[in-house]
């Protein structure tokens, strides 16, 4: 009753499968090549039908004959068009995917398909839901990834409707993030009134001193604004400028290398990006600039602004220095087109493209968009007003920036005045604020806002810079920043990000030091460990940021608490960091005690003397380390029987990357940190992973695994790789392969991964396509295949 037909090379249904007609109820076509399914209605007893993964480009008519279809899987083909009349006659469909195909439109009738209960529309170009409206059975919905700017209210008075996931629409980023609930919420205030607003985020980025402060400030001015040099950025500033009805909220970054860590975390989709170049210099790293830009962003406007044209001696050297600059970054860009072509190429030319469909469709999406070198005075009038018009001029094309204009509810603008009144009027002195207390503060305004309604205001209001609101790290939700320039001064005094850091450890009195019950001995201990294992002791971080916050004139005991911690209990602050990745907690390790009275059940066990474990931790600062000694110590040398898998990335592994790899490691108990090596143990197994990078050749992150338990080992990869996974997706303008390399020693073959996303994804229903007991490379070599690949 059941027939297995997946993985064929099937261009046409075989009459074996045809002739056994109404007998079969089940029957697994996926991965195979068919565009049409002819003769499929013998099987008019179908349940199930799989046909995923092959290439079919219209919806087979015929399909409309099983009226006993309960499940049909269509996911993963190019169908554009669904026609009329197909869906009225499924009556017991409860079950359809369809993603990841090329629809544009639903055909009108689908909401006659009245047993529908789970439907997945997910990755494909709809842009109207219409014909949705009137399951009323329909409980789980996916639409991720279409064109939609609206969902028609009806949907969510469909009783039934319990999941419902809209992400990557052109619908507000928190609110499709929220869930059913949210959008509830967000359709009913936007019922209410609503307004367009055009808000930008501007983000000025470039090399220290390259001039980017100096066109912050003044671009807000709308005149030359001079910046002393003992004036640097120090994290990130913000400020709003309202120009002609757009509202441009401006980030200055700090270009000191010790700060690109922490920007992956502030830089965000759907931005304009000022990218300041130093034209005087000849230490510009533009590139470097703009593929970060790319990878991190790819969809976001980047204007590169010449600044020290002044500076230039030699005459003709600035349209020198700008012709030269140009031209390397439309190389660079074209070079970056060229290579994404190429691999969309690659995947065309295999044998089974279906495979691949969703790769392809990530490749589709990657753009760029870098406009020409604006060469500038910035000391001169009217360079800056010129600038400042050129920007006008810019984003006001809608081509160049689609997504500046949004319709919000009107309430979202009058809660934020809300917000800046408070501020404004000194009511709170702190620029922090209880959740709660705010909450209430708010609904005394506002008591036509419910809870869930304020917190999506306050989701927007911290995405788009407003106040800062991490709600989903558990020890600072109940704070809220509303005034975000104090926790980027925060930051600033967080005395544990800075470039100076071995002078202000330097510096610190004995007086600081008593506060903490600390010795001098300690401070050189903390000095040694930071230059040596980029380690910083959480007292000496505790005496930091309470000297920072005193000198800035905070003296509330209570809040300099707070944020500062105590032995008991983290500060706010460093929770911060840690949950930014910018350090990673560590724990000094205790040695044994040899005294500890030894545990046996059933009868009361005493801790030994406490203050053998009051050793306090402390925290690593991954991009100060400089070798991977201690890592190399610990796992020994490679060898060829390891499980070995190569994670390798495209255009190029991104600036930081690997320190947040390193975060994966720290998840587990026993861990080793080196410069870009990183090892750790689970049980017996240990897991290496290392980064690869060459200037000019391919860039990967290898997995290795000492081959203990091969089905646990490959147990612990694949929560490695869905880690890895799960980083990648910060960066939209990355792509990822996958292989394993052949282990005989010096043969350069590998061995592709295909399914491995769907290997990764723990619902898919879909195992890992290898079934082969050895592979043999290509250039003769055979290994057992549960050594390359996981093989359930
Ligand atoms: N003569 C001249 N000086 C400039 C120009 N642009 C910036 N400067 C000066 O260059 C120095 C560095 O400028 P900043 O704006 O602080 O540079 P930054 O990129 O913000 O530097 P970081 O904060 O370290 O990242 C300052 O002293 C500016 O006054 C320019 O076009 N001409």
């Amino acid at each position: 009753k059941e027939e297995d037909f997946s993985g064929q090379k099937l261009r046409t249904l075989p009459s074996s499968l045809l002739d056994k007609g109404k007998d079969l109820v089940k029957v697994d076509l996926q991965r195979n090549r068919l565009r049409q399914v002819n003769g499929i209605a013998h099987l008019w007893n179908l349940v199930e039908l799989n046909l995923s993964r092959n290439e079919l480009v219209e919806f087979p008519l015929e399909i409309k004959d099983l009226g006993n279809l309960v499940k049909l899987y269509m996911n993963q083909n190019s169908i554009k068009i669904i026609p009329e009349e197909i869906f009225p006659s499924l009556k017991k469909l409860q079950f359809l995917k369809i993603n990841t195909n090329r629809l544009t439109k639903l055909p009108s009738d689908l909401n006659r398909c009245q047993s529908l209960v789970y439907l997945n529309l997910s990755n494909n170009s709809l842009k109207d839901l219409q014909p949705l409206v009137g399951l009323r059975r329909l409980k789980e919905l996916y639409v991720e990834n279409n064109q939609l700017v609206e969902l028609p209210r009806a949907l969510f008075r469909a009783s039934a409707l319990a999941v419902l996931k809209v992400n990557g629409n052109a619908l507000p980023e928190e609110v499709c993030a929220g869930g059913l609930k949210d959008l509830q919420s967000f359709y009913s205030m936007l019922d209410d009134s609503s307004c367009s607003v055009c808000t930008l985020k501007t983000m000025f980025l470039g090399a220290t001193m390259a001039g980017k402060s100096t066109l912050c400030r003044s671009l807000r001015e709308g005149e030359p604004v001079p910046v002393a040099e003992a004036d640097r950025t120090v994290g990130i500033e913000i400020c709003e400028v309202d120009q002609d009805g757009v509202r441009f909220l401006y980030w200055d970054f700090a270009g000191q290398e010790e700060y690109y860590i922490t920007h992956h975390v502030f830089i965000t989709p759907q931005a304009f990006v000022i990218l300041a170049v130093d034209l005087s210099s000849f230490r510009e790293k533009v590139g470097f600039w703009i593929n970060n830009i790319q990878l991190k962003v790819p969809n976001s406007v980047v204007l590169l602004v010449g600044t020290h044209v002044d500076q230039c001696e030699v005459e003709g050297e600035m349209m020198k220095k700008k012709n030269d600059i140009q031209e390397k970054v439309q190389q660079m860009l074209l070079d970056r087109r060229e290579s994404l072509q190429q691999q969309r190429k690659n995947l065309e030319e295999l044998e089974d493209v279906s495979l691949f469909s969703e790769q392809m469709r990530e490749i589709q999406r990657l753009e760029e968009y870098v406009l020409d070198l604006i060469p500038i005075d910035c000391t001169k009038s009217e360079d800056i007003v010129w600038l400042q018009n050129h920007i006008k001029d810019l984003v006001s094309d809608k081509e160049t920036f689609p997504f500046m204009e949004q319709t919000l509810p009107q309430c979202y603008q009058q809660v934020e005045s809300t917000i800046h009144e408070l501020v404004s009027d000194g009511d709170v002195p702190r620029h922090i604020m209880n959740h709660d207390d705010l909450l209430e503060y708010l609904q005394n305004k506002h008591s036509e806002l419910d809870h869930e309604k304020m917190r999506l205001i306050l989701q927007y209001l911290h995405r788009i810079g407003i106040i800062m609101w991490y709600m989903e790290i558990p020890d600072l939700k109940d704070m809220v920043f509303i005034k975000p320039s104090f926790l980027i001064s925060l930051f600033k005094l967080q005395a544990i990000v800075r470039h100076d850091l071995v002078s202000v450890l330097g510096s610190i009195s004995s007086r600081e030091l008593k506060s903490e019950n600390a010795l001098q001995v300690h401070r050189s201990r903390w000095i040694n460990d930071f230059k040596s294992r980029a380690t910083l002791s959480n007292v000496a971080i505790r005496i930091l940021v309470r000297k920072e916050l005193q000198q800035s004139g905070i003296d509330d005991q209570e809040m300099i608490e707070e944020i500062v911690g105590t032995k008991k209990k983290t500060g706010n602050l460093l929770t911060l960091v840690q949950h930014f990745d910018v350090c990673l907690p560590t724990k000094q390790n205790a040695p044994l005690n040899p005294e500890a009275q030894e545990f046996s059940p059933n009868r009361k066990w005493e801790a030994s003397s406490p203050v053998v474990y009051d050793l306090e931790g402390g925290c690593l600062f991954p991009s100060g380390l400089t070798n991977n000694n201690q890592v190399q110590d610990q796992w020994g040398q490679d060898n060829l029987e390891d499980i070995n898998v190569q994670v390798y990335f495209s255009p190029e592994i991104p600036h930081g990357f690997f320190h947040l790899v390193i975060r994966i490691c720290s998840l587990y108990s026993t861990y080793w940190i080196g410069q870009n090596q990183c090892l750790f143990s689970c049980g017996s197994k240990r897991v290496l992973l290392r980064e690869h990078l060459t200037e000019d050749g391919d860039q990967f992150i290898e997995i290795r695994g000492k081959n203990s338990d091969l089905q646990k080992m490959w147990d612990v990869i694949k929560v490695v790789m869905m880690r890895l996974a799960r980083l990648v997706q910060q960066w939209r303008g990355l792509y990822q392969f996958v292989h394993s390399p052949c282990k005989q020693r010096g043969c350069s073959e590998y061995f592709e991964w295909r399914d491995w996303q769907d290997w990764l994804d723990q619902s898919g229903s879909e195992k890992f396509n290898v079934s082969e007991e050895k592979m043999t490379c290509r250039n003769g070599h055979t290994r057992r295949t549960e050594l390359l690949f996981p093989v359930s």
